[in-house]
Parts: structure tokens; sequence; C-alpha cells
């Protein structure tokens, strides 16, 4: 029988990991820790941390304590530090540990495991709408956690203790029966409209009207489909029907995480949403022109951007 969660570890303390460290906080500030190098718990404790404009006092550890075992952590880095985080958090992994990233792409939980050597990473995935700028974190949804086993007919034990932590931390999520496809119906999402608002440079409103945009919304979606399809993962038109209708219900103004990486210089996560349909369409024999075409594209901004400067 799996404990009851107590202890909770956040590792990547910006717009993801900061709201929900501060949900936490909010309801039990003495289970929640956030672990970081001693560079970063300098710079935290000397510039503090604003979520929604509240300061949070977090508990900044450098290395597990004995008394306080991790019996979650949630991840929330961006893809391009993954390998180095998994390391970072290794030693603070006990036997009951379970991981939820909430990473965006598809095969984060996998790495996990594979990298730990070890079951310990729950698939999992995130709607939010969080910015961090500096030290302040702001958001306007509560957002919502999608996470389970692979298959989710029955619970196990361990989706059953974050369930019950999650009710007790007032935290929004849902348990899919079938959570690839879950994983899928996001990566549609990113693939399609994070790519797309990253080269228009644009918010939610490129997406709601635009059509142009509307037009590659439904080339590009067919290409996700299409490598899914192969792999017996149901993503149909209807996902993309959903998309399109849920992106006319969000804030025309706010933006996708990408298109705020490329308006703080940031590296973006191209590599883990084209850079992994062109991948996967290849081993499948399945073409992926639009991709590869927006691929490209953001490889080129961001070339000129951070490497003809050098
Ligand atoms: N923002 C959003 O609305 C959404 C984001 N996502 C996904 O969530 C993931 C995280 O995104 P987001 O929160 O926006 O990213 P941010 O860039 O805001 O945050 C990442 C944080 O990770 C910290 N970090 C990186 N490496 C380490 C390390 N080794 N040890 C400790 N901390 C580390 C960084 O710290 P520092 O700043 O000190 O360098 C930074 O604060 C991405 O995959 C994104 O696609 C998904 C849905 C929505
Ligand atoms: C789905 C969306 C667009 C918001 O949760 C996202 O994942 C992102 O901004 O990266």
């Amino acid at each position: 029988m799996r404990r009851e969660i107590q202890h909770v570890y956040v590792l990547g303390l910006g717009a993801i990991g900061a709201k929900y460290a501060s949900m936490i906080y909010d309801v039990d500030p003495a289970c929640i820790h956030i672990i970081v190098d001693e560079e970063r718990k300098e710079r935290y404790q000397r510039e503090g941390i604003f979520v929604n404009d509240r300061p949070y006092a977090f508990d900044y550890v450098t290395e597990p304590n004995k008394d306080y075992p991790a019996d979650l952590i949630i991840l929330g880095v961006k893809s391009l530090d993954l390998e180095l985080a998994i390391e970072r958090l290794r030693p603070f992994v006990q036997e009951d540990t379970v991981i939820i990233s909430l990473l965006n792409g598809i095969g984060t939980a996998a790495k996990i495991n594979h990298q730990l050597g070890k079951d310990v990473a729950l698939p999992s995935v995130v709607y939010m709408d969080a910015v961090k700028v500096q030290n302040r974190v702001s958001y306007g949804h509560r957002g919502k956690v999608v996470f389970g086993e692979t298959r989710n007919t029955s619970l196990s034990d361990r989706v059953k203790a974050v369930c019950s932590f999650f009710d007790k931390m007032h935290i929004d999520y849902v348990v899919p029966e079938d959570m690839l496809l879950a994983l899928w119906q996001k990566f549609l999402i990113n693939v399609v409209g994070n790519q797309l608002t990253f080269m228009v440079h644009t918010g939610y409103e490129g997406l709601q009207d635009n059509p142009y945009m509307l037009f590659l919304v439904q080339q590009v979606g067919e290409e996700v489909i299409r490598v899914a399809n192969a792999q017996g993962i149901a993503l149909s038109q209807a996902d993309i029907d959903n998309m399109i209708a849920t992106m006319r219900k969000i804030n025309p103004k706010a933006k996708t995480s990408m298109v705020q990486d490329r308006e703080q210089g940031r590296k973006s996560e191209v590599e883990i949403f084209a850079g992994e349909i062109i991948r996967q369409g290849q081993k499948l024999g399945i073409p992926t022109p639009y991709n590869v075409m927006m691929y490209n594209l953001i490889k080129a901004y961001e070339w000129e951007r951070d490497e003809r400067k050098k």
C-alpha cells in the first residue's frame, strides 16, 4: 500500500513550476520544497519569487533530507534542460517516489524512467497560461494537469495517491482512460499552435480568425494525425476541430509558451515539436513537409538571432 503524499519537491521554479508550488504552498507551506543549486538558492532568496504579485518564501533545498522523503516530485524545466534536471533529482528519488513532469512533448516520462533506470514518472501534461518574467510569475486560469498510467481503466495506487493529494491542494486534474491519446491531443496543440504563433509572432488571436493561419492549422494538424494513426493512436479530425474551438475561447492576447520564449530571447522547444514529428515520420515512412518547413524556419530565425550576433 502506497503511503499518503506528504512531501512534494518541485524542480524548475519557472512559470509552470512556481504556479503549482504556490498553489501547494497556499494550502500547506510545510509540505513543499524546491530543488535548486547554490546559485539559484542565493538568487531566489535575494530577489524573491512572486506569483500573481504575492511573494513566496519557499523552502529551497540543495540536497535530500531523510526527514522529508520525496513522495512526489513535480518537474517544471524546459525540455532543453531535462537531462541535467533528471540528474539533479536523482538523489531525491526514493522507493515510493512518483514524478509528474509538466513539460510539453510526448516522450518526457519515458526519458525520465530510462535515465533513472526505474518506473517512477507518470506520463503527464498541463494546460496552463502561465508567464514568468524575471522573478515574477503570473497566470489567469487555474489550469489542469492531465496524468495517469498509460491506461487507467482502474486507478493504480500511485495514481490514487496523486489524485487525493491534488484534491487536498485544490489542483484541477484529469486522469484519462487513454493517456497516450491525451498526450497526443496536447502534442497536436503544441505542434500546431505553439509553432505557428511563434513564426507569425502572435497571441491566440492569430489562431482564432486569421484565414491563412487556419489553413496551416489544418495542414500541420493532418501531419500529426497521420504520424499518430500509424502508431495506433486514435487522433482524428475531431481533435483538430476541438483544438480550434478551444483556441477561440482563450484570451486572444494570451501567448503560447513558445511565443514567450521568442519574446524573451530563449531557445524554443522546436526539437520536441516539429523535430519529433519529422523524426517519427521518417521512421514510419510518412512525409511531413509542413513540419520540415516550420522546423527549418524556426531554426533559421534562432540562428540569425543567436549565431550571427556572436
Ligand atoms: N508557460 C506555460 O504556460 C506552459 C508551459 N508548458 C511547458 O512546461 C515546461 C516548462 O515551461 P515554463 O514553466 O514556461 O518554463 P520557464 O522557462 O518559465 O521555467 C523553467 C525553470 O526551470 C528552471 N531550471 C532549469 N534547469 C534547472 C535546474 N537544473 N535546476 C533547477 N531549476 C532549473 C529555470 O530556472 P532559472 O530561471 O533560475 O534559470 C526556470 O525557472 C515547458 O516544457 C513548457 O513547454 C506547458 C504548458 C503551458
Ligand atoms: C496548450 C498550451 C498552448 C497552453 O497550455 C501550451 O502547452 C503552451 O503554451 O506551451
